[in-house]
């Protein structure tokens, strides 16, 4: 089956409201309004998720949101409900990135509660899993996976799938510079697409995508976007510069139209 290719961009703590959005403005003179083989995405920090949301509003890109909150709004100090996100237009949300997961200490508890929230609101859901360097070494790659899929996606149901996107991500190569073979790319995506397919079914594990992150740069992306259990990438640092981040995009346009 074809997937339509979804090359994301997570701003992460990055950028100034000025260079966000030049940043967005390079994007949207690059990326075609009408690009049936490419979704495009890009997820700045909340407080310019409005200011990016106009300039992108109408283009070939569109905007999503790092996290969300589980509750509907009220008193949650420092909170962004998912009803937050839909006023401004946003669609997507990432959810259960390994920096939250590490660094802030969220659980899978923790992160299906937003699943289901954001499912409901109508959001994108971008669902994060990777292993550490150490469970890889352990040979413990799929049972962490399969652990944070079944916590990650308990109590969602099938028909949730057409919103529901899968981000592959070894936390060794996040960031580092080291970047996972196309091979390990590939096996755990296998992996997870069979998953999909023993937990749901073969036409959820067929349509579902399945992006790889970590370290995704111009001279690796063709590699990884051609695996064949990939569906894209959710890109960190090299999303952060229109000459890095469009030619990811082209490239995965070209595999698109191959
Ligand atoms: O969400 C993106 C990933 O964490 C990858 O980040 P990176 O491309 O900087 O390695």
């Amino acid at each position: 089956m074809m997937r339509r290719y979804l090359v994301a961009g997570n701003w992460k703590m990055n950028t100034t409201r000025e260079s966000g959005t030049q940043l967005a403005q390079a994007l949207v003179a690059e990326v075609p309004a009408e690009n049936p083989g490419v979704e495009v995405l890009v997820c700045p920090p909340f407080p310019y998720l409005t200011s990016i949301g106009d300039v992108v509003n109408g283009s070939g890109v569109g905007f999503g949101a790092q996290n969300c909150y589980h509750e509907a709004p009220g008193a949650f100090t420092g909170e962004t409900a998912t009803e937050m996100l839909t006023d401004i237009g946003c669609r997507s949300v990432i959810l259960g990135h390994s920096e939250r997961r590490h660094i802030l200490k969220e659980t899978d508890a923790d992160i299906n509660l937003k699943v289901k929230k954001a499912l409901a609101s109508g959001l994108q859901v971008i669902l994060c899993v990777g292993e550490l360097q150490s469970e890889r070494e352990a040979d413990q790659t799929e049972a962490v996976l399969d652990t944070q899929m079944t916590g990650g996606l308990d109590g969602v149901d099938a028909s949730a799938f057409d919103q529901i996107v899968i981000a592959y991500e070894p936390v060794w190569a996040i960031g580092t510079g080291l970047t996972a073979t196309p091979d390990q790319a590939e096996a755990a995506h296998q992996y997870l697409r069979n998953w999909l397919k023993d937990k749901y079914s073969a036409e959820i594990s067929d349509a579902t995508r399945i992006l790889y992150g970590g370290s995704v740069k111009p001279d690796n992306a063709q590699e990884l976007l051609s695996q064949e259990n990939v569906d894209g990438a959710l890109v960190g640092g090299a999303s952060l510069k229109p000459e890095l981040f469009i030619p990811i995009i082209q490239a995965a346009s070209g595999l698109a139209t191959s």
